[in-house]
């Protein structure tokens, strides 16, 4: 494989546009075409096609990143093999789909003519500013060579959990894969309490994110623990006593994230096939 190789990025919607955001600012760009149907225009870094068909001839990709929904999948690989031909059988799949096998996925490739290995990501949207947090899970079949180069595309967005079971990534795409959402749904609610408390939207929106913002980054630069760090903002019969006896009551936020992740986990497993 050259060293910077050659990524065909088939699915440019929410989730592959961050990693393609991630790959354009980082240092060292893979070589790309994006394939997306309802995505346009063109640029000096990277080639967009709509249709398979359209995807240069003298273009043979390392890895496929395949970012549309799991449900699509089986078509796009299909549509991927009448275009490619033999292209597709020196290639391999870099999945970031939630839920679906590499098992089922290699099957997919099958029908479309090519005995390929599937590799999986999990990544998530913070990608798109190179603070992304990625779970990574390489099957047996898959190269060495392969196995880095799927690495350092996600490596190159952020962080990445190396995992040795498939299946942990149904955790971690309930945790990582869903989590940002959970943190800006936190940022809205914060937002309406602090209009509620009579401040106005826009001192609240800056507090409410300011706060996520500067909690987020003592996370990641200091050694404490996540409880040490709480512990040390409430003081004894303090305000964030109040409010913290009503966030974890047994039955407030500690079962509530338990069953929310829970949920979660099970959907990506239901996604599976
Ligand atoms: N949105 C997120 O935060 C995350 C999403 N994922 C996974 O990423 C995948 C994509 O999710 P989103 O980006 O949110 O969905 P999306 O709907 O924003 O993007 C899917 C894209 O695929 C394109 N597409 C669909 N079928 C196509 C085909 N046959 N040929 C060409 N383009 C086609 C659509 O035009 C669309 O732009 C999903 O499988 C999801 O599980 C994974 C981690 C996080
Ligand atoms: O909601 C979903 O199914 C995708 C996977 C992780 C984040 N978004």
């Amino acid at each position: 494989m050259p060293s910077v190789p050659s990524i065909l990025l088939a699915g440019c919607g929410k989730m592959g546009g961050a990693l393609l955001d991630g790959w354009l600012a980082s240092p060292t760009p893979p070589r790309l075409v994006v394939l997306d149907r309802h995505r346009t225009g063109s640029d000096d870094d990277v080639r967009i096609v709509r249709t398979p068909s359209e995807i240069p001839a003298d273009f043979q990709p390392d890895i496929i990143v395949l970012a549309v929904k799991p449900g699509a999948a089986d078509d796009t690989i299909a549509a991927l093999g009448a275009a490619l031909g033999p292209r597709l059988a020196r290639t391999a799949i870099l999945s970031v789909m939630a839920g679906r096998t590499c098992a089922s996925l290699s099957e997919a490739a099958k029908k479309a003519g090519a005995d390929i290995p599937v590799l999986r990501g999990m990544p998530n949207t913070p990608s798109a500013i190179g603070a992304g947090i990625s779970g990574f899970y390489a099957p047996p079949a898959a190269t060495e060579e392969q196995k880095t180069v799927c690495h350092d595309l996600l490596f190159a967005v952020g962080d990445v959990v190396t995992l040795d079971n498939e299946k942990d990534l149904s955790a971690v795409t309930a945790i990582s894969g869903s989590g940002p959402a959970y943190v800006f749904l936190l940022a809205e609610l914060l937002e309406k309490a602090g209009i509620t408390e009579g401040l106005s939207p826009k001192i609240a929106r800056r507090l409410a994110r300011g706060t996520i913002y500067g909690a987020g980054r003592m996370l990641d630069d200091m050694p404490e623990n996540a409880d040490e760090l709480r512990k040390a903002v409430t003081s004894p019969k303090g305000t964030t006593a109040a409010a913290l006896e009503i966030l974890m009551a047994p039955d407030a936020w500690p079962r509530t994230v338990e069953k929310a992740v829970d949920a979660a986990t099970k959907r990506a497993d239901e996604l599976a096939n």
